[in-house]
């Protein structure tokens, strides 16, 4: 029998899942035709034919920029590359043993707590301090990547692009144009993707009318965990763990068998398999085919065989990034922050929809506690 209570009790969609809460003009993914459009681009050809900073000010503008408007675009962002000396001591001050993650963060904030307009939140003061951010962050990653190898920093070149500037500063010299690509490609991919968590938590702190610096910061926060953008680090910990392909499958059931997730396997939204893996996975196997290193391929091919034929669970996004960056040469731990240099595109893009149609962002929830009592006399 239905008691009163059932039927009054409201359907609870715990992690919000398959809640609709609100349009977005920027991203859209569908699941069933295991699609993703950026603008109502596809997400591959946007990878296979636009640069980074031509997706950037897509997500921002609506629209591909002509060339005019893209070496406006591409002046400013150069302009906008190089630290301050403030925030280079701050760098420098951060304890070595947090997760790069953490510095991230605490740049975030501090560009912010620097800037004396970091409460107008207009499109045109929203749209310039994300611009600012884009053009910096990568200065900020490369220079604590380097600083944990005991290196020094080095500075943005204003003659390069924006992928091969990054990876000059981390590397000290630009690597073969298959490698450029293939992180220009990952930063197209990782770039926006509508609602999820991270996104999601800055558009949270956007609806209270706070400023676009707390909004970030708590993007970096949610995209830290490992069931969201960490998960690419964690995939690249799990390979090493593994070490040879022919150890992979044991490897796998264990994890199984303990009732573990597997990291870089599942999706909240695609139940299919990801939009975005055939094109990072192709651009996985051109590093490979570069570096001559067939390892992680082969260890990448045995997992993703034998979870589909136990569990049915395809890869998401950071199953072929996490390889493809350990190939690059990137530091692990150095992972999720390059994923934060790409999503803070889709994240300010966000910020800016939402602080232009703006409703808190309150849900309900239903208590489970201990019914209303008196205090003891
Ligand atoms: C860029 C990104 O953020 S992509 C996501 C990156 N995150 C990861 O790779 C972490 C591993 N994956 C996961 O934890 C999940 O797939 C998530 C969190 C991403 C999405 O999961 P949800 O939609 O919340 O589904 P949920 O976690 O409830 O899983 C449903 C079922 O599939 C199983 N499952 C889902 N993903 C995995 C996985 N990676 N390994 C093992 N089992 C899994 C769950 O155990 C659960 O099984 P059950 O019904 O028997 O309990
Ligand atoms: O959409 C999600 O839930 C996670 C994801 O793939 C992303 O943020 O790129």
């Amino acid at each position: 029998m239905t008691t009163a209570a059932a039927v009054d009790a409201p359907k609870i969609h715990k992690g919000l899942a398959g809640v609709v809460v609100d349009t977005t003009a920027i991203s859209k993914v569908v699941p069933e035709t295991n699609s993703l459009t950026y603008r109502g681009y596809a997400v591959q050809d946007l990878a296979a034919q636009c640069s980074f900073e031509q997706v950037a000010y897509l997500l921002w503008h609506g629209e591909l920029p002509t060339e005019a408007e893209l070496a406006r675009f591409t002046e400013h962002e150069r302009a906008n590359r190089r630290t301050d000396r403030s925030t280079q001591l701050l760098l420098q001050r951060i304890p070595e043993s947090c997760h790069p993650m953490d510095v991230v963060r605490t740049a975030i904030s501090y560009l912010g707590s620097e800037d004396p307009d970091e409460d107008l939140s207009t499109p045109t003061a929203n749209y310039e301090k994300s611009s600012r951010m884009f053009a910096v962050l990568p200065t900020i990653v490369a220079a604590d990547m380097r600083r944990r190898r005991g290196q020094d920093p080095i500075a943005p070149s204003l003659e390069l692009g924006y992928a091969e500037n990054f990876l000059n500063m981390c590397f000290g010299e630009v690597p073969d144009p298959v490698i450029v690509r293939a992180f220009e490609k990952s930063m197209v991919l990782y770039a926006e993707h509508s609602f999820n968590a991270s996104t999601f938590a800055a558009r949270v702190v956007t609806s209270t009318q706070s400023d676009i610096y707390s909004a970030v910061t708590a993007a970096i926060g949610a995209l830290k965990g490992s069931l969201h953008g960490g998960a690419n680090e964690a995939v690249m910990y799990d390979m090493i763990e593994i070490d040879r392909p022919e150890r992979a499958i044991d490897w796998l059931d264990a994890k199984l068998d303990a009732k573990e997730k597997v990291m870089g396997f599942g999706h909240r939204v695609y139940k299919r398999g990801d939009s975005r893996v055939p094109t990072m996975q192709q651009a996985l196997i051109e590093v490979a085919e570069l570096t001559g290193e067939n390892r992680w391929c082969e260890i990448y091919s045995e997992l993703e065989s034998a979870m589909a034929e136990r569990t049915g669970i395809k890869p998401n996004l950071d199953f072929p990034t996490g390889p493809a960056y350990h190939m690059m040469g990137f530091d692990i731990a150095s992972f999720t922050p390059i994923f934060v240099m790409s999503r803070i595109t889709g994240w300010t893009a966000h910020i800016m929809e939402q602080a232009a149609s703006n409703a808190l962002i309150r849900p309900l929830s239903q208590y489970s506690g201990t019914p209303q009592r008196s205090l003891p006399v």
